[in-house]
Order: C-alpha cells, then structure tokens, then sequence
C-alpha cells in the first residue's frame, strides 16, 4: 500500500470572473499529501490556498493537471469515509446537538448513531462530553470549532483538510483547538492539512507549504522554502 494518500501533479485552476476575463489562481502545482503528515498551508489571502484544499479534497476539479488519491480510493470513494472536511465559519447544524451534529455523518453513511459510541468517545477525548447536548447557539467559537472537527473525525478519516479553522478564534483558543486536535492524531497515520494566516500554528506542524501568486513552495517551518 503506498503512502501517498494524495499525489497532485501540474495542477491548475481557472476561473472567470464575471467578465470575459480569464484569472489563473493555481499554476503547476506538484504536491503530495503522505499518511500521517502534518502539513500548514500558508501564503497570502487570495494566493489560492482554498482553491488548492478543495481540489485535494476533491470538492472541485483541476483546469490543467492530473489529481489522484492512490491511498484513498476513486474520486467516488472520497466522501465522507476517506476525508474529512472542517471550514473556518461556523458548519455546524442549528437545530442538531453537539452531539447530533458529530454523529451526522455516521447518519449520513447508513449507521445507527445511537449505538456507535464513537461520536460520544470523540466528544470526550475533545474534552466536550458536557456540551453533548447543546445546540451551536449555546457553544462558543472555540468549542464549536472543536465539535466541527469531531464531525469531522467521526468516520474514521485518513485525511482531514482543514480552512482556516481557528481563523475567528482568539489566538489562545486557537492554540487549544490545535492542542486537542495534535494530541488526538498523534501515533495515528491519519494526515491533516490546515490553511492558515497564524505563524504559530503553521510552526506546530512538521512540513509548510507556502503559497504565493497560484504557485506552491514547499519547505520546513523556520526553513526556506524549497
Ligand atoms: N469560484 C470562483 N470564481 C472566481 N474566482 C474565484 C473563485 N474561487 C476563488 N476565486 C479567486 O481565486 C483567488 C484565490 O482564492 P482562494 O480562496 O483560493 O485564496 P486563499 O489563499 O484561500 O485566500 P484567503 O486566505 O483569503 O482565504 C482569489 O482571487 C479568489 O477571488
């Protein structure tokens, strides 16, 4: 079995805006997401971080280039069970519980959420088991982003692709999302890709990618890119 879970090559992405303009927001990007690495997605606003997760994660395609996911499966076996997604705004379902909204995608994928307990044992590792049944309204930024990273869990994913996740979270709470979120992977082969404008947590992962104009330079936090 290879280790790459994700193996992108040449990539490219175009888009009209509105105008018979044409504007190029990835250009021949080679990269490859191995099990168990831990990887920051920086670079500027508008440098095409987004762009680059979705197409990962398979939630949009590449204009030029080849994506494949050789330990991941077929485009079609993606989702929900090989990656899981967690986005900077606020994702969680109203009108689910905390509890309701980590054990979705079980639902979702035909399971029964109320005999699985392995939304309920994400919800106490993440330190959350006494929110269980509160609604969004009544967690605040820090907590909700937790939950929404428990969902994203929930299915036993290799790969989690995470935008900008602590972006509205002060930078202490922050450090606690990523402090709940390292601890749980650790040892574990799953991979994790975050996008994010906070030097301190791109400098918790191991490798940085660092995006500037569409293109992709890869390196080591503190290193240069390379
Ligand atoms: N669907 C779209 N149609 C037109 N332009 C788009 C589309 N999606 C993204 N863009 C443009 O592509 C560029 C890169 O956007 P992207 O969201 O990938 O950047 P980013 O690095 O994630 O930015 P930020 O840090 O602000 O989230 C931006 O100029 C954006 O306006």
């Amino acid at each position: 079995m290879t280790d790459a879970l994700v193996l992108g090559k040449g990539l490219g992405r175009d888009f009209h805006d509105g105008t018979a303009q044409q504007i190029t927001v990835l250009r021949d990007v080679d990269c490859e997401v191995a099990k168990g690495s831990r990887i920051a997605l920086v670079g500027p606003s508008g440098s095409g971080k987004t762009t680059l997760l979705h197409i990962l994660g398979g939630l949009d395609k590449p204009t030029t280039g080849e994506i494949e996911w050789p330990g991941l499966g077929s485009f079609e076996e993606l989702r929900p069970r090989q990656i899981g997604l967690v986005f900077q705004t606020p994702s969680l379902f109203p009108a689910l519980t905390a509890a309701q909204n980590v054990s979705l995608p079980l639902v979702l994928a035909g399971g029964d959420a109320t005999t699985d307990g392995t939304a309920a044992s994400l919800l106490a590792s993440f330190g959350l088991a006494e929110l269980a049944d509160k609604l969004p309204e009544e967690l605040s930024g820090g907590q909700a982003q937790r939950i929404a990273m428990a969902r994203a869990l929930v299915i036993g994913p290799k790969l989690v692709l995470a935008d900008e996740p602590t972006g509205q979270l002060d930078s202490k709470t922050a450090h606690l999302f990523f402090d709940t979120v390292l601890r749980h992977l650790e040892g574990t082969d799953v991979a994790l890709v975050v996008a994010t404008h906070d030097e301190a947590v791109a400098a918790r992962m191991a490798t940085r990618w660092t995006m500037d104009h569409g293109r992709l330079l890869k390196g080591r936090p503190g290193g240069m890119a390379a």
